[in-house]
């Protein structure tokens, strides 16, 4: 764990600029190799072998040791034994040879006395004779014949020889001479090898007279030769001082004649040598034979001689080799298993400090913990065996000041989060155990952290991860899912989820809960407008009013597009306390929001249910609270709706609603048609002159007498006539009937009057609306001029430039134009400029409570100021008190509509009102 990681030695040390020469290694740094290097030659299989030479040496100095005192022994021992041979056999010689000689002297003495033939009988009878069987004497006379012998034998003449010569040829007189010795030979008389031994006879006048002679077997001079002694390859020689061999015996082989160099022979026994050419190195003693020329030669044969020598020689070796051979093999075994043990160590090191170097280059914190265990055998505590520098980190406490610590000691909180009790069931029981938690002790407080436990022998490895960046993407991902990206609002999923669990909870509770689908008014003209940016923009803003009017626990999401839902829980079942809440919402969307300089405005329409009463599962809920907002679009945007069970009939209200209009419809234009369908018809709502007073125009509205429920208030099929494009039958059928209606006043004398007609926005954009108009004007015969046509404010705005075309072609028609309900939507300055319209009308909302909201009047001062500076004429509709008209009156509105003057009405007493009016204008006139 202490070797330098494989990170540190690839990286230059911190501080240590690139390109220089790398520093000095640390000191210690250069002890631990040092020591590493130490530790490896001292490694058993490197110091082993080398301490096994010193007993392998001294086993074989040793052995040579022995061998070498063996061999000075087996030497000395040949020597002595070759210098007893030969005083042994020197003496053996000396005695026979002496023997010899003295027979011979007898011989010569008993010749000189008796005569050649006479001696012998004479010397055998007085007994003085060797036995005849191994030893022939004879005798010859001066000319060398033998002239008598014992054994007798044949004829026999020896003057041919040197010895007879050599006596022969003496001084005559002298005395005996030296017997003389002959070579081994084989002769007439005796087939057998022999050789001769003679003496000088002389005769009374001491001149020669003949020799005595002593013929010898040469096997008897080497009989002495004894296996026991000699072994089988010794020599035994009897040499002439001529150096040729009379006798001589290796083994059992007697032999002669061969030249052995006496003279290069020492006395005794020095180094082998071959003294006869068999290959036999012997070693030799000679020693020469007083009285005779001859000496003798005796050669112990050096493989016998030193056969033990050699034997134990071998013996040694053989056990020198077998101890050596031994000692290599346990010594290469002891090495082999230490170089395996070794390599294995190697390996183990090399391990842990590539663990080491991985350890310390984790980004994860690494613990490696022995069990502490209680004298019950379970684990009581864990102590650090090793651990890393990023465990440091994350406990705060230096690596080195870890290891050998109790974990309850060093961490005491891990006893009380569950983590000891999971250490020590992993350390019990085996098994991985993986675990997310959020520390709460410093250094790492707040931060997420994985833990993930492993048994090893003895003891568990905790790895621990920072997982803090996975669970804030995690959570960010989760965010997403279940959130708007636009507002951050929850989306329909979460919203969906909160709704379940706050069912469940007030069906565990018995408590209520409230549900309300928010759809925005007018906000596709905005989007359409101004773009999707401003769009975006006011969802934005007005997410954030409408959450502003919530408490903690109440839930507002978005479901998308311009639809959001508010989830209210814990409310009191009661409808009417919830009125605050919602009303308040409704205000604050209500309010202009600046978006890229401009104001704009929208509305909301809202559908409330609530729990138990409208539902008790979230989607009965949900289609509730659907069906509730469209009540409240349908009822003129802007307000809310509390869900009734009447509305779920809406859907098949609408089908037979739908149906009875495309009835009235063909029974209104197919005048044949049978009345129970129900008809359209128009009322005409007179316009006055707030000043005159006068009535100078009509608003032709429609009606619709059903034949089952009676009068249909617009309102309630407009809406239903748009959606199905009715609208735009309906509406020319208005247009062609409401001319034609003007044109019968004119024609009966009622000139002056204008008539004005609602425009739908599906018929505005529908393409053939200036043609209608121009067939319906041609077709009534009435003047272009006599009609006028209202568009609201919102359907202008849905397409600017489409409108203001359309716009400029009736205009050009001579049709006049006006901005109905002006005020509820968002035309900006500049748009209302380039409409060549010649009215504004304040809607009637703004009329209503002109007497008591000044913010009502604001408003209906700044339509009717920015009328004026646009040179239109400003109308208030919906005026049903004095106090409204004197208001509009002081402040200068033109005209006005409403049930003060008159509620809307047939034809004929638009009639009778209108001749009325001619009636006073006469008297006036008149009067
Ligand atoms: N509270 C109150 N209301 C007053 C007063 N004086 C008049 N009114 C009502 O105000 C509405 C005025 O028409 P609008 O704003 O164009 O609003 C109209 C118009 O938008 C639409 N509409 C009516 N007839 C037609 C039509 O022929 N074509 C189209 N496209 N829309 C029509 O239906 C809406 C409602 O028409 P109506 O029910 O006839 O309701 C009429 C009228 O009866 C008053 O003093 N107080």
């Amino acid at each position: 764990m202490t070797a330098p990681s494989t990170a540190q030695t690839l990286a230059p040390p911190a501080g240590q600029p690139l390109g220089q020469p790398p520093a000095q290694p640390p000191a210690s740094e250069r002890a631990a190799r040092r020591a590493r290097r130490l530790r490896g030659a001292l490694e058993t299989y490197i110091s082993l072998p080398l301490f096994a030479l010193l007993p392998l040496v001294a086993i074989w100095i040793a052995t040579f040791h022995f061998i070498d005192v063996e061999r000075n022994a087996a030497l000395g021992a040949a020597r002595d034994a070759t210098r007893e041979q030969v005083d042994t056999y020197e003496a053996q010689m000396a005695r026979n040879l002496t023997a010899i000689d003295q027979t011979l002297k007898v011989i010569k003495y008993a010749v000189e006395m008796n005569g050649a033939t006479g001696a012998l009988p004479v010397l055998r009878r007085q007994g003085l004779l060797p036995p005849g069987l191994v030893i022939v004497v004879s005798v010859t006379d001066r000319d060398g014949k033998v002239v008598a012998s014992n054994p007798a034998m044949p004829a026999l003449d020896v003057s041919g020889q040197s010895f007879f010569a050599t006596h022969r040829d003496l001084e005559d007189g002298s005395a005996a001479g030296a017997p003389q010795v002959s070579h081994t030979l084989s002769d007439s008389a005796r087939a057998e090898p022999h050789l001769h031994f003679s003496r000088r006879i002389n005769d009374a006048d001491g001149h020669f007279a003949g020799i005595a002679m002593v013929e010898v077997d040469p096997a008897y001079f080497t009989s002495s030769y004894e296996h026991s002694r000699e072994g089988e390859r010794g020599l035994l020689a009897l040499v002439g001082n001529d150096g040729v061999a009379r006798a001589l015996r290796v083994g059992d082989k007697v032999s002669w004649g061969q030249h052995i160099a006496i003279d290069g022979l020492p006395g005794d026994a020095a180094e082998p040598r071959l003294i006869i050419p068999d290959g036999v190195p012997r070693y030799a003693g000679m020693r020469r034979l007083h009285g005779f020329p001859l000496a003798v030669v005796v050669g112990l044969a050096h493989g016998e001689q030193m056969a033990q020598y050699q034997q134990h020689r071998g013996t040694y070796l053989a056990a020198a080799l077998g101890a050596s051979l031994l000692l290599v093999a346990v010594v290469g075994l002891v090495s082999a298993w230490s170089w395996q043990l070794a390599k294995a160590r190697r390996r183990e090191r090399h391990a842990q400090e590539t663990y080491a170097a991985a350890s310390e280059a984790s980004l994860d914190a690494i613990f490696v913990l022995r069990n502490v265990l209680a004298t019950d055998g379970a684990v009581a505590d864990f102590m650090v065996e090793e651990t890393n520098s990023r465990a440091g980190q994350l406990t705060g406490i230096a690596k080195d000041a870890m290891r050998g610590r109790l974990m309850g000691e060093m961490l005491p909180f891990y006893r009380g989060n569950g983590m000891f009790e999971e250490l020590a069931r992993v350390a019990q029981d085996g098994g991985v155990a993986e675990t997310e938690w959020q520390a709460a002790a410093q250094p790492a407080s707040g931060r997420w952290l994985q833990r993930q436990v492993v048994r090893v022998e003895g003891g568990v490895v905790v790895t621990i991860r920072d997982i803090t960046e996975r669970k804030l993407t995690e959570e960010r991902i989760r965010h997403m899912a279940h959130h708007d990206e636009l507002t951050g609002l929850p989306n329909r999923s979460l919203i969906r989820d909160r709704l379940e669990q706050a069912v469940k909870h007030a069906q565990r509770h018995g408590n209520c809960l409230a549900l309300a689908f928010v759809d925005l008014d007018g906000f596709k003209l905005v989007n359409d407008g101004l773009g999707h940016n401003a769009g975006d923009e006011l969802l934005k803003v007005v997410g954030g009013r409408m959450q502003a009017c919530l408490r903690r626990n109440d839930t507002l999401g978005r479901l998308g597009g311009d639809e959001f839902v508010i989830l209210l829980q814990d409310v009191a079942d009661d409808p009417l306390a919830l009125a605050p809440v919602l009303e308040k919402i409704r205000q604050a969307v209500g309010e202009p929001v600046m978006i890229a300089g401009q104001a704009v405005q929208v509305g909301c329409s809202m559908g409330v249910v609530m729990y138990p009463r409208d539902g008790d599962d979230p989607k009965t809920l949900m289609m509730n609270a659907d069906a509730a907002m469209y009540r409240a679009k349908d009822l003129g945007k802007h307000n809310f709706q509390f869900y009734t069970r009447e509305m779920n009939a809406s859907v098949e209200e609408k089908l037979v609603l739908l149906e009875g209009l495309r009835k009235a419809l063909e029974a209104t234009l197919d005048a044949d048609a049978p009345a129970h369908a129900g008809r359209f018809h128009l009322v005409y709502q007179p316009k006055v002159d707030l000043r005159t007073g006068r009535m100078f125009g009509v608003e032709a509205l429609i009606r619709w007498r059903h034949p089952e429920h009676g009068l249909v208030p617009p309102p309630r099929f407009i809406g239903l006539a748009e959606e199905s494009g009715l609208i735009v039958a309906i509406g020319e059928w208005v247009v062609r009937s409401a001319c034609r209606q003007a044109q019968a006043w004119r024609a009966a004398g009622l000139e002056g009057l204008t008539v004005s007609v609602n425009v739908s926005a599906r018929q505005f954009e529908e393409k053939r609306l200036v043609e209608r108009v121009a067939n319906a004007l041609r077709e009534s015969g009435l003047p272009p001029s006599a009609l006028e046509l209202e568009v609201t404010e919102s359907l202008l705005m849905r397409d600017l430039n489409q409108a203001v075309e359309r716009m400029r072609e009736l205009k050009a028609m001579g049709v006049s134009l006006s901005i109905d309900d002006f005020g509820t939507g968002y035309s900006s300055l500049s748009a209302l400029k380039s409409f060549p319209i010649s009215t504004l009308k304040i809607d009637k909302s703004f009329v209503r409570d002109l007497a008591d909201s000044t913010d009502d009047q604001a408003i209906a001062l700044a339509v009717i100021s920015l009328g004026h500076r646009l040179n239109l004429r400003v109308i208030a509709e919906g005026v049903e008190t004095e106090q409204q008209r004197d208001f509009l009156l002081a402040h200068e509105c033109d005209e006005m509509q409403g049930y003060l003057f008159s509620a809307p009405v047939d034809a004929e007493r638009i009639g009778e009102m209108l001749a009325q009016q001619a009636r006073r204008d006469r008297m006036r006139l008149a009067g």
